[in-house]
């Protein structure tokens, strides 16, 4: 019987305009480490992942080449691809280069560099369980809905509220079935378990943890740098 494989599909050819440098917020240093290269080393480590599919900007797959995979060895990055307008677009990209001996696809922004390689774990036995499975965090604020005055409307009942994250990770070949579907409406949709939804198939909540932040805003980045500053002994924090 032919081995079945799981691969990667880290997304990282957004613009990072909310962090608002100049650069792209994926090739930031902390501690003189691009933040992408970080998100891949988990990976590369993790003995449940057979190979990389790396989504990036248009003209940034050299630049990628050299100074992310080449320079941190990331030998399971079996390709550099260029993205596409929106998120969503950018992981069809990645959808579409899949091999195909994949068995599960994991899906991960590459500006979110602390998951760990339990979250894979559980997510990819998640997703061989019921065709999906995705890292999240029970919601912590009380949430409420405002109207375009700014005057509160109501509160939501936050027990059932979960913020979520990546990975997420799902069964190839429905994964593969829905992407096909992808119209011009779907611009909005936020994460890849969206699509799976809507298609009627099961998504598994695996519990993350709120280290895991994705690097959205300035302050995003001063809280990722002091984690990593500390995880290495260099911080009073
Ligand atoms: N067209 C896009 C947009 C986003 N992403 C990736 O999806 C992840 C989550 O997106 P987000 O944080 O919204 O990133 P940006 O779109 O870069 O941020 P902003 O909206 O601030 O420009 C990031 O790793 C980002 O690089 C992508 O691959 N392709
Ligand atoms: C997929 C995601 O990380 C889940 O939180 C996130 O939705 C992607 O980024 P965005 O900031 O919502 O565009």
């Amino acid at each position: 019987m032919k081995h079945l494989k799981n691969y990667a599909i880290v997304v990282a050819a957004g613009k990072g305009r909310r962090v608002g440098r100049e650069i792209n917020k994926q090739y930031i240093k902390i501690n003189n480490k691009p933040i992408v290269a970080y998100t891949l080393e988990v990976l590369q480590k993790s003995i449940s992942i057979d190979g990389i599919i790396l989504v990036v900007g248009k003209g940034e797959i050299d630049y990628c080449r050299e100074k992310i995979v080449n320079k941190y060895d990331l030998a399971k990055v079996i390709s550099i691809i260029e993205g596409g307008k929106e998120r969503v677009n950018s992981v069809a990209n990645g959808i579409a280069k899949l091999p195909k001996d994949c068995s599960i696809v994991i899906i991960q922004d590459g500006a979110r560099p602390f998951l760990s390689e339990e979250m894979i774990e559980m997510t990819i036995t998640g997703a061989e369980e019921v065709g999906g499975a995705i890292v999240a965090v029970p919601v912590k604020d009380t949430i409420k809905v405002v109207n375009s005055n700014m005057e509160v409307e109501k509160t939501v009942d936050r027990s059932k509220l979960w913020s979520i994250q990546t990975p997420q990770a799902f069964k190839a070949s429905l994964i593969k079935e829905i992407y096909q579907t992808l119209s011009e409406a779907d611009k909005e949709i936020t994460d890849d378990a969206m699509l799976f939804e809507r298609a009627g198939y099961t998504v598994k909540i695996i519990m993350g943890s709120y280290r895991n932040i994705k690097i959205t805003t300035p302050e995003d980045l001063f809280v990722a740098e002091e984690m990593i500053k500390k995880e290495k002994g260099e911080s009073n924090v």
